[in-house]
């Protein structure tokens, strides 16, 4: 039994690898080659569901046996934007944005707002298709936005985000703190429990 990820983010596709070291994790684009997925939904479970179910019909088109597909959809959301970035936190400064563009965004909107920092969340929810049934679990990350960028550690939003406990961001801790806590473990913690279930 495989495990695929329905996503092509190269930051998470390296945390759920290591979050998951005694089961076989591929990259979806491994198998099927790089197709892009549009991302319709307006919530994160939507979101995920969309992912996870279009990786799923392709396996099932190529003839592949003993798969279950995860996907994350996840994000970064501050109250005082009403939530924004949210479901468009990869998306935020356009399309085809990088990381660092996203946050040039983010950083800009605090500093419009003359704040040093802001309470943040992250959102992460991880659909899990097996055999056709789907399942999905939430995980959440609280602490603040600030309005520079620290630290080279993690992806996206990483460098710019403290969590609640702690005086550095996610870009100057190691990975194995942000482990220990992060929207992403949490939800695949629940997934594991589901994963206990059905197998
Ligand atoms: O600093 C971060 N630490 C994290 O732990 C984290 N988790 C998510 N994000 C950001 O939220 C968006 C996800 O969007 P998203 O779920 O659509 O993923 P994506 O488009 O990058 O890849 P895919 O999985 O859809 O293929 C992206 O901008 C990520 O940078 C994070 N940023
Ligand atoms: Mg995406």
């Amino acid at each position: 039994m495989k495990i695929v990820l329905a996503s092509a983010n190269k930051g998470k596709i390296e945390e759920f690898k290591k979050l998951l070291p005694n089961i076989e994790v591929v990259a979806y684009s491994d198998i099927l080659g790089k197709f892009d997925i549009d991302e319709t939904g307006f919530t994160f479970k939507e979101n995920a569901i969309i992912k996870a179910s279009v990786v799923n019909e392709k396996l099932k088109q190529l003839g592949v046996k003993d798969f279950i597909v995860i996907s994350d959809d996840s994000g970064i959301s501050l109250p005082i934007l009403q939530n924004e970035p949210g479901v468009f936190s990869a998306r935020y400064a356009g399309v085809n944005a990088s990381d660092k563009d996203n946050n040039k965004k983010l950083i800009s909107k605090l500093d419009e707002l003359n704040l040093e920092n802001t309470p943040a969340f992250y959102t992460a929810c991880i659909t899990i298709i097996y055999n056709d049934l789907i399942y999905t679990v939430h995980g959440f990350m609280y602490g603040v936005a600030i309005n520079k960028e620290l630290g080279e550690n993690g992806f996206g939003y990483d460098p710019l985000f403290i969590p609640n406990g702690f005086t550095k961001t996610l870009g100057e801790l190691d990975f194995e703190v942000k482990q220990e806590f992060s929207h992403r473990s949490r939800a695949l913690n629940l997934a594991k429990k589901v994963l206990d279930v059905i197998l």
